[in-house]
């Protein structure tokens, strides 16, 4: 069972990620903590701190009170624009450029991997940018882009539908929701092909996202998790890397 504190990172994840072929990087909300960007428990706070969120992320809670729901997405939304990618982001596109294949499995919401430069990234969980209609899933794109304003925490009314002027929902995948098709596959492929993944700021608490890192030690890989809370290891391949994002991944790559 190889365990490293961050001091040091084992030889055999040095060499893995230098003869990998093809490396996996499958990122949570705590790759974007170090941006400012609550993580999922984190995001409830103010308005919606007495809520779950799995009480808030869900189509049942939406169709309840769309303003509530509507108003907790545009604030992360804004917050999210106003966020910059930080070194763990970097260090990924800077690996993606080392290695002769990386694939980029997320579940956040933000788009902060692809300002990063990282292409083709498979967002298992939708994303804050792709807003459609809940009725009929027209794409909608009249959201604003930019804002200098700090988001305010309150109730907002989401546009309608200029098709069938249906409430406009966040492109994200709901609790209860089926994820999309292709990047799912796309995601469990790789991780089951892979000679390394790292896991980072993830909690492994939402399924099927979660059973990404066992698919990869299943199939023989190594796997890091990068994370201040070590996580509980099931396999001689898997690995804590107990540490920030930004610190950890940056280190990897010297
Ligand atoms: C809660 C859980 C028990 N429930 C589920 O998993 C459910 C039900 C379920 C399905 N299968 C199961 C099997 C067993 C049990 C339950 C289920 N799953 C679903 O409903 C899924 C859909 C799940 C997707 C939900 N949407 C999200 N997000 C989008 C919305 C939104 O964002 O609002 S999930 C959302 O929460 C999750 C949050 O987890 P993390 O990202 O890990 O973040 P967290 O805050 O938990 O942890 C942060 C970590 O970072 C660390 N950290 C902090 N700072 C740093 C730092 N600086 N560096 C490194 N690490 C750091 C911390 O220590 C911590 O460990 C992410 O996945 C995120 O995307 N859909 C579905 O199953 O559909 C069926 C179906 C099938 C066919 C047809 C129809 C239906
Ligand atoms: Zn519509």
């Amino acid at each position: 069972m190889g365990a490293g504190s961050f001091g040091s990172i084992p030889l055999e994840l040095i060499e893995g990620l230098r003869s990998s072929r093809h490396v996996v990087v499958f990122t949570g909300a705590g790759v974007s903590a170090e941006s400012g960007v609550p993580t999922f428990r984190d995001a409830l706070t103010g308005l919606w701190a007495r809520y779950d969120p799995l009480a808030l992320a869900t189509p049942e809670a939406f169709q309840q009170d769309p303003d509530l729901v509507w108003g907790w997405y545009e604030w992360r939304r804004l917050r999210t624009l106003q966020a910059s990618p930080n070194p763990a982001h970097h260090a990924i596109a800077e690996l993606a450029r080392r290695v002769p294949r990386l694939t980029l499995i997320t579940q956040n919401v933000d788009d902060l991997h692809e300002r990063a430069g990282c292409q083709d990234v498979l967002h298992l969980h939708g994303s804050l940018h792709h807003p459609r209609c809940f009725n009929c899933a027209a794409a909608f794109n009249g959201l604003l882009e930019t804002t200098n304003e700090p988001p305010v925490e309150k109730r907002q009314s989401p546009p309608c539908c200029p098709i069938c002027s249906g409430p406009v929902r966040p492109g994200v995948v709901w609790f209860g929701e089926a994820l999309p098709e292709k990047a799912m596959h796309e995601a469990f492929a790789a991780a089951s092909e892979c000679d390394l993944l790292l896991s980072v700021g993830t909690s492994g608490a939402v399924y099927p996202a979660a059973l990404i890192p066992s698919l990869a030690w299943q199939g023989g890989a190594l796997v890091a998790h990068i994370n201040p809370q070590p996580s509980s290891l099931h396999s001689v391949r898997e690995y804590n890397l107990t540490g920030f994002a930004g610190e950890v991944l940056p280190a990897l790559l010297d």
